[in-house]
């Protein structure tokens, strides 16, 4: 991984104190071939993973899966991993069950709590429509990830004796992906897991040390400084649209990580070249209130080679011969300038290849970065006490009405 800064920031001091994290992709051997044995189970049994799960518990499964699944459905690709309780749409709902109806179905119902509004009406519906669509035997297509011992899913997982993982008490959503929250998805669309795995703990090690100034704290300061220099928005970008979901989960970390107290960052994402056309005038010449990550893999499966043509009538034999993804590179370097230019500082993010070990580096990078990023702020990165106020309101408004229905 290569970090580096258009407009170096000196870093004067280093983090003291960053925290043992080796147990956020720490895991057992025996949790592990559990992991893969089921997703062996699934791969053979079913066409469709269903998984229920919001925030934390379904953010970084999707983004790893995106971004290292073809664009385009293949017909021998084996099981999709499709999503619900990530939202309160009754249509959703509807067109999901149509959707399900003439396929081989599993579900995984994710909730570290077991108690988060989304999931646990999705799972209602879904868990009568398992019952009335595969009777007892749907005991056995049910799987449920949640806390060890607390929690309504966990009495219900009890009850029902469906088949269980654990996320570690120790662990929120949000830095979840390596449990089985997200590891079970991820395996069961193919990805080698341990890559992933590895990814995660060669990166851990790299950014090990009290004082040493690697790439986990060379950006935690970076973004630190340009906070207190009032940019007040990261615009995280890459150029390869399948990762528009890991911008997504990277939304959720340092997004309920440091947005507390009246502080941090607002984090924002763009997939480029696509919003290039879209926001890159504000960007380039709007108000100037953000800077810019770009993220970048040097080597991405499957490339493109641009065809020479014997009439040149669109006048592009220049690029003829070279690759897409080279053309894209040269577009992340352009647009590094001219931001710039504009008076946007920019942070590149430079990693050798799309493949699950560096996106597992990556990740842990980014948890790595977050939690001695919120520590510069003295914020708590753990806890998103802002989130519960919204909950707590949104019960007491629906029990609220459920009172006066009866009445
Ligand atoms: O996994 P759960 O307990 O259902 O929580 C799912 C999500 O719920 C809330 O929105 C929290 O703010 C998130 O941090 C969490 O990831």
């Amino acid at each position: 991984m290569m970090l580096t800064f258009n407009s170096p920031i000196q870093i004067i001091n280093s983090c003291n104190q960053i925290p043992d994290m080796s147990h956020y992709h720490e895991i057992s051997f025996n949790e592990l071939l559990k992991i893969n044995l089921v997703a062996e189970e699934i791969k053979n049994n079913a066409q469709i993973l269903l998984v229920i799960g919001v925030g934390g518990s379904f953010l970084g499964s999707r983004a790893v899966i995106d971004a290292l699944s073809p664009y385009f459905d293949q017909s021998d690709l084996g099981v999709k991993v499709i999503y619900a309780g990530q939202n309160m749409s009754g249509a959703y709902l509807n067109q999901l069950l149509a959707y399900l109806h003439n396929k081989e179905v599993y579900v995984n119902v994710i909730s570290k709590s077991g108690s988060t509004m989304e999931p646990a009406l999705a799972f209602r519906l879904i868990k009568k429509y398992m019952e009335k669509r595969y009777g007892a035997f749907s005991k056995n297509r049910i799987i449920i990830t949640t806390d060890a011992t607390n929690g309504i899913l966990k009495q219900v997982a009890d009850i029902e004796g469906y088949r269980q993982f654990v996320i570690p008490s120790n662990i929120g959503g949000r830095y979840s992906v390596f449990t089985p929250a997200g590891l079970l998805p991820i395996a069961v669309t193919g990805v080698d897991i341990e890559e992933f795995l590895n990814g995660a703990k060669q990166a851990d090690t790299d950014t090990n040390g009290d004082t040493s100034n690697h790439a986990a704290q060379q950006y935690a300061f970076t973004r630190y400084e340009l906070y207190k220099q009032g940019y007040s928005v990261e615009l995280l970008a890459s150029f390869e649209p399948r990762l528009s979901n890991l911008h997504e989960w990277w939304k959720q970390l340092f997004g309920e990580s440091e947005g507390k107290e009246y502080k941090g960052l607002y984090p924002s994402t763009v997939n480029y070249s696509t919003d290039l056309h879209a926001i890159g005038q504000f960007i380039q010449e709007g108000s100037r209130i953000m800077f810019e990550t770009l993220i970048h893999f040097e080597e991405v499966e499957a490339d493109m080679e641009i065809p020479f043509t014997i009439d040149d009538i669109d006048g592009l034999n220049y690029l003829g011969g070279r690759s897409m993804n080279s053309i894209n590179a040269i577009s992340k370097d352009g647009v590094a300038l001219a931001h710039e230019e504009g008076g946007v500082p920019v942070v590149k993010i430079v990693m050798p290849k799309l493949d699950a070990y560096h996106v597992g580096y990556l990740m842990f990078f980014f948890m790595k970065a977050c939690v001695i990023s919120a520590s510069l702020l003295e914020v708590n990165p753990f806890d998103q006490p802002g989130v519960e106020a919204y909950k707590r309101k949104m019960v007491e408004l629906l029990k609220n009405e459920a009172v006066l229905v009866k009445e």
